[in-house]
């Protein structure tokens, strides 16, 4: 590694990130499910992409190839629905993963293994989805399943996204109270976020969709999009939580903090919050020995 990433670097990193989204509105289409759709259009817009909601498989030829990135989340998979993620994630844009629920059903968990395989840039799950995909992938039957939420914190999942990643050859984020992210080698940890947005549905959903935005700004560096998008994320809900009264009204100032987020608060509010920083950053070299819980 050429330089050295401190918590500083990684902060001045997400802000020139979702500068260059804010730049360069990143056309983001997104195969995603019915329920996010609405919070992911507008938690893309208020970054400063250009979020485009798409599914039929007539469209993806003429469509896909001009965006700057894709977006497909399995959460209200169909029949219907597959063949046209198997064509937009074969189309030559780079792309993001949501595996919702991988474990639901066979089809579902059968369907998530085929995209795998067709190598997103990044896959967003929470910890029992990573669990259960790299469960399912690396052959091991030891996953329990309840549903779109996590029964499991992000770091009992960490060493099986380290060994997804290194399987699959795609960054993998675990979100939660820590968000992990981590290409197999290297592991960033961001703690940003207040507990609140998990009763908001569909936020990891939008998450996910963001880090397909911040892939799409720049492409070259798919753990550091994942890395820096889930801290901006987590950092519009901790705004939005000062003047939130409950989930609803956290949904709708997250999106403002979103919007309204400057370079003061995303390169400092780490240092006002020595304990609490914005990235903590581990690099492990050669084995699967990761930290255990920061
Ligand atoms: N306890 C927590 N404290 C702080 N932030 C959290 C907590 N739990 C989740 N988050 C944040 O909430 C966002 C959504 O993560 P979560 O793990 O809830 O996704 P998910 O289960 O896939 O959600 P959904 O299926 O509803 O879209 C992430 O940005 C994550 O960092
Ligand atoms: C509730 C729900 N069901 C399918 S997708 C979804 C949104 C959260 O993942
Ligand atoms: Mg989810």
């Amino acid at each position: 590694m050429d330089e050295e990433r401190t918590e500083a670097w990684w902060s001045r990193r997400a802000w020139a990130l979702l500068s260059a989204v804010r730049e360069r509105a990143p056309l983001v289409q997104c195969t995603t499910n019915l329920v996010s759709m609405d919070i992911a259009a507008n938690v893309l817009t208020a970054a400063g992409a250009s979020p485009a909601m798409l599914h039929c498989l007539r469209e993806i030829p003429d469509f896909t190839p001009r965006c700057d990135v894709v977006y497909i989340n399995v959460g209200t998979l169909s029949e219907d629905w597959l063949p046209s993620m198997r064509a937009a994630a074969s189309a030559g844009r780079p792309w993001v993963l949501d595996p919702v629920a991988a474990a639901a059903s066979g089809f579902r968990m059968e369907a998530c293994l085929e995209l795998l395989a067709l190598r997103p840039a990044v896959v967003r799950g929470n910890a029992s989805e990573i669990l259960a995909l790299a469960a399912s992938s690396l052959s091991d039957s030891s996953s329990s399943f309840k549903g779109v939420d996590s029964s499991h914190d992000s770091g009992e999942a960490l060493q099986a996204a380290k060994a997804l990643a290194r399987s699959s050859g795609s960054v993998i984020a675990v979100s939660g109270a820590v968000d992990f992210i981590t290409d197999g080698q290297q592991v960033i940890s961001a703690s940003n976020g207040v507990a609140m947005m998990q009763k908001i549905t569909a936020t990891g959903c939008a998450v996910t969709a963001l880090i397909a935005a911040f892939v799409g700004a720049d492409p070259s560096d798919a753990l550091a999009a994942a890395a820096c998008a889930l801290a901006i994320f987590g950092l519009a809900g901790e705004i939005g939580m000062e003047s939130a009264k409950g989930p609803a009204s956290l949904r709708t100032h997250l999106i403002d903090a979103l919007y309204g987020l400057d370079e003061q608060t995303v390169t400092s509010r780490d240092t006002s919050l020595p304990w609490l920083p914005v990235f903590r950053k581990y690099t492990v070299w050669g084995d699967l020995q990761g930290p255990g819980k920061p």
